[in-house]
C-alpha cells in the first residue's frame, strides 16, 4: 500500500528532520534529485535551454538549486522571478554564480516561449488559494514539456481541486513522501517520483492500493476451494426497462470470482441466456443463500426497488447498495432500520447520489466529503468519479488513481458493483474489498481501450485481462 500525507503531517516530519540536519542539506537533496530529473526530460542537456518559474517561497529555491546543478551539466538557464526580494537568497546566488541568467516577470514571456523546458517552483506545499494574476500570467507562454517540483502549482495540495489556472505537468518530482495531489490530480501531475529525504512519516492519511495489494485480497480458489467456499455473490439488478444493468453487474460478478453467482430479478430470463453459469430467479426472497448481496443497479425508486432493498438488508450478509438503492436511502432512510448494525454497507454514490445522501455536492475536498458520508451512514462509502476516494466509518480512506478516463461510459459502474459484491462474498473487509474492486475496474478500463474509447462491455471483456496481470500468490 502506498502512503499519502497531508501538508501538514508532512511540514511537521521536516521540522524534526531539519532540526538535525545542516543547513540546505534537504533542499540540495531535492534540487539535485529535482535536476536529475530534468536531466532526462531534456534527454542530452548540454547546450539546451530550461526555464525556471520561481515563487517566493523554498519551492522556488528547490527550482533555483536545480537550475545550479544543471548548469553543471551546460544547461543554459534561466529563471523567472516572481518575487525577486523573496527569492531563496542561497539558491539564487549559486545559479548565478554559475552563470544562470535572471529575468523579471515583465521580460519573461520570450525566455519562457523558447524553453526546451520549464521547471514550475511558483509555490508548493504552502500554496494557499488560487495562483496569484502575476504567476498565472506566465503559464499561457509555456510551449515546452513542464517539470513540477513537488506538485503543480495551482492545484490544491491536500486536495488535488483546481480553481483557476494551473500548471499541467508532464512530470512531477516530490520530496519526502507523496501528497493528496499527487492522486487525486494525476492529469494536473503527469509522471510523479519521490526523492527520499528520510522524513519519519508514519500511519499514512490516505492510501492506494498496489498491485500486489489487490492480489492479495482478491478471491482466488486454492486446492481446497470448490463453488460456494468462496462465497457466492447475489445480485439484485435490473427491470423490464433497463435490463442491462442486471446483465453487467451479475456478469461482473462471473468475471471476478470462479465461486457462484446469483440473480434475483425481472431481468431472469436475459441473465440466464447471457451468463448460462448464473442461477437466476424472479426474486430476492427465493434466490437462495448468499454471501453478499449487489442491489441497485436499474431496479428504479419505486415501491418494489424499496422492497427489494429492505430484504436484501435484513439479509444479515454483506451489501453493495449501488445506483438505485442510494437514491432510495436517501429517499427512505428509514429502509436502513431493516439493517443488521454489524452487517457491512457499501454504498456507490456518484456526485449527484452523494448529493441526495448528504444534502450537498462533495465539493472540493473529496476525501473529507467521503469520510463524512461514510460516518454518517456507518458504510464503506466509494465516492465515484476520475478519481475514486473509497472511505469507512472508522476514517480509514484510500484513493484509486485511474490512467486515463476510459471508465466514463454508461453502465461502467453496473460492472464496479458486481466486482465489490463479489470481493465482500468472500469475506475481504468492506472497504479493501471496495477499494480492490476499484483497482480491477479502472485497470480493466484501460486495457479495454488501448488508447481507444471503449464500452462497458469492453470493460466487462477485460476484467479477466486485469486479474491476469496481478501476481497470484496460490492457485
Ligand atoms: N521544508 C523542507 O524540509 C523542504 C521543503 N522543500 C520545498 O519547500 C516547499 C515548501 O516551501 P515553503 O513552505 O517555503 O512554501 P512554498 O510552497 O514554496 O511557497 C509558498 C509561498 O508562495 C506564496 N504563495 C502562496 N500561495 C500562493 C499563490 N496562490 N500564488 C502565488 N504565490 C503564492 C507565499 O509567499 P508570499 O508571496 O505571500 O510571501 C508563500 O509563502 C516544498 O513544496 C518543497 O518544494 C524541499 O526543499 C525539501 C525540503
Ligand atoms: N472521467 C472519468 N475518469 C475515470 N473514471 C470515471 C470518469 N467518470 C466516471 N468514471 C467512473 O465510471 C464509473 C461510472 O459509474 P456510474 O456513474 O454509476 O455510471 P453508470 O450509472 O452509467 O454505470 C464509476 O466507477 C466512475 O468512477
Ligand atoms: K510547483
Amino acid at each position: 500500500m502506498q502512503g499519502i500525507w497531508t501538508t501538514e503531517r508532512i511540514r511537521a516530519a521536516e521540522r524534526k528532520l531539519l532540526a538535525v540536519t545542516p543547513d540546505g542539506a534537504l533542499m540540495r537533496k531535492a534540487a539535485f534529485g529535482l535536476s536529475v530529473h530534468a536531466a532526462k526530460m531534456l534527454g542530452a542537456p548540454s547546450g539546451r535551454r530550461v526555464t525556471l518559474l520561481v515563487g517566493s517561497g523554498d519551492n522556488g529555491g528547490d527550482a533555483l538549486w536545480a537550475g545550479f546543478f544543471l548548469r553543471k551539466r551546460n544547461v543554459a538557464v534561466t529563471a523567472v522571478l516572481l518575487n525577486p526580494d523573496k527569492a531563496h537568497p542561497q539558491g539564487l546566488a549559486a545559479l548565478k554564480r554559475a552563470g544562470g541568467r535572471v529575468v523579471p516577470v515583465a521580460d519573461s514571456p520570450q525566455w519562457i516561449r523558447k524553453a526546451d523546458l520549464v521547471i514550475d517552483g511558483i509555490v508548493g506545499i504552502s500554496a494557499r488559494g488560487s495562483l496569484r494574476p502575476d504567476a498565472a500570467s506566465l503559464l499561457e507562454h509555456i510551449k515546452a514539456p513542464v517539470l513540477a517540483v513537488d506538485l503543480p502549482s495551482g492545484v490544491d495540495p491536500d486536495t488535488g481541486a483546481i480553481d483557476g489556472p494551473a500548471i499541467t505537468a508532464d512530470r512531477t518530482v516530490t520530496f519526502g513522501a507523496r501528497k493528496p495531489v499527487h492522486a487525486l490530480a494525476p492529469a494536473a501531475c503527469g509522471e510523479v517520483f519521490l526523492v527520499d529525504l528520510g522524513l519519519d512519516l508514519e500511519d499514512p492519511d490516505l492510501v492506494r492500493l498496489e498491485a500486489e495489494d489487490v492480489a492479495a485480497c482478491w478471491p482466488i480458489p486454492g486446492p481446497s476451494d470448490d463453488k460456494y467456499t468462496l462465497g457466492v455473490t447475489g445480485v439484485a439488478a435490473g427491470s423490464a426497462v433497463y435490463p442491462g444493468a442486471a446483465v453487467l453487474s451479475a456478469g461482473a460478478a462471473v468475471y471476478a470470482t470462479s465461486g457462484m453467482v446469483r440473480y434475483a430479478g425481472p431481468a431472469a430470463d436475459l441473465v440466464r441466456s447471457r451468463w448460462p453459469e448464473i442461477i437466476a430467479t424472479g426474486s430476492v426472497t427465493d434466490a437462495g443463500r448468499v454471501q453478499s448481496w449487489v442491489v441497485g443497479p436499474g431496479i428504479g425508486t419505486g415501491h418494489e426497488g424499496r422492497e427489494v432493498l429492505a430484504t436484501v438488508l435484513g439479509a444479515g450478509v454483506p451489501v453493495c447498495a449501488d445506483a438505485d438503492a442510494t437514491t432510495l436511502i436517501a429517499q427512505h432512510s428509514d429502509v436502513l432500520d431493516a439493517r443488521d448494525p454489524d452487517t457491512p454497507l457499501v454504498l456507490t454514490p456518484h456526485d449527484r447520489e452523494f448529493a441526495r445522501l448528504m444534502g450537498s455536492e462533495p465539493g472540493k475536498d473529496r476525501v473529507a466529503a467521503a469520510r463524512a458520508c461514510a460516518r454518517r451512514y456507518d458504510a464503506v462509502v466509494l465516492l465515484k468519479g476520475h478519481c475514486t476516494v473509497v472511505a469507512a466509518p472508522d476514517g480509514r480512506a484510500m484513493v484509486n488513481t485511474p490512467r486515463g478516463s476510459w471508465l466514463a461510459t454508461p453502465g461502467s459502474g453496473d460492472v464496479l458493483s458486481g466486482l465489490i459484491g463479489a470481493v465482500l462474498a468472500a469475506g475481504v473487509d468492506p472497504w479493501l474489498a471496495s477499494g480492490a474492486a476499484a483497482y480491477v475496474h479502472s485497470l480493466a478500463g484501460e486495457l479495454a481501450a488501448a488508447g481507444a474509447p471503449t464500452s462497458s462491455s469492453g470493460i466487462l471483456g477485460a476484467i479477466s485481462d486485469a486479474l491476469r496481470t496481478l501476481h497470484w500468490r496460490k492457485s
